[in-house]
């Protein structure tokens, strides 16, 4: 079976469009990653690009950020974008910091903005080797 690389999406409601215009613009390449997103930030991307299959988790602020922290911790993600918005408080802002946290412990590629996402989904060692 050939290897495909796993991508997360995540975007708080201020960040949703730019999420949005991250998936059309990169289209293409997402579609050779399989996709996994939280809740809310998964129905945008998928009604933006309907050939792009997301499967969606729970929403972030009932469990979707630690959803994607499992992930992370059991090796099952080559990379995080998580476009973050740092002007409102959050009620569930300790999953937020557990959910980066783990991307930095596991040295995943992470974005927390579009401009580093553009940059990270432009390189070709994005999900380039298979997880060891
Ligand atoms: O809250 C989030 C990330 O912390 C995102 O969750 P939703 O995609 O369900 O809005």
């Amino acid at each position: 079976m050939t290897f495909r690389p796993a991508l997360a999406l995540v975007a708080h409601d201020a960040k949703k469009d730019d999420m949005v215009a991250f998936a059309r613009a990169h289209v293409d390449r997402l579609a050779g990653f399989d996709l996994y997103a939280t809740g809310t930030t998964g129905a945008r991307v998928s009604e933006a690009c309907p050939r792009l299959p997301v499967t969606r988790l729970k929403s972030g602020p009932l469990g979707g950020d630690q959803q994607i922290g499992a992930m992370i911790a059991e090796g099952r993600l080559d990379g995080l974008v998580f476009f973050v918005d740092p002007l409102s408080p959050m009620p569930h802002d300790v999953d937020v910091k557990a959910l980066t946290r783990l991307a930095l412990v596991y040295d995943i590629p992470m974005a927390l903005n579009r401009c580093t996402a553009d940059m990270m989904i432009g390189s070709p060692r994005l999900g380039a080797a298979p997880r060891s």
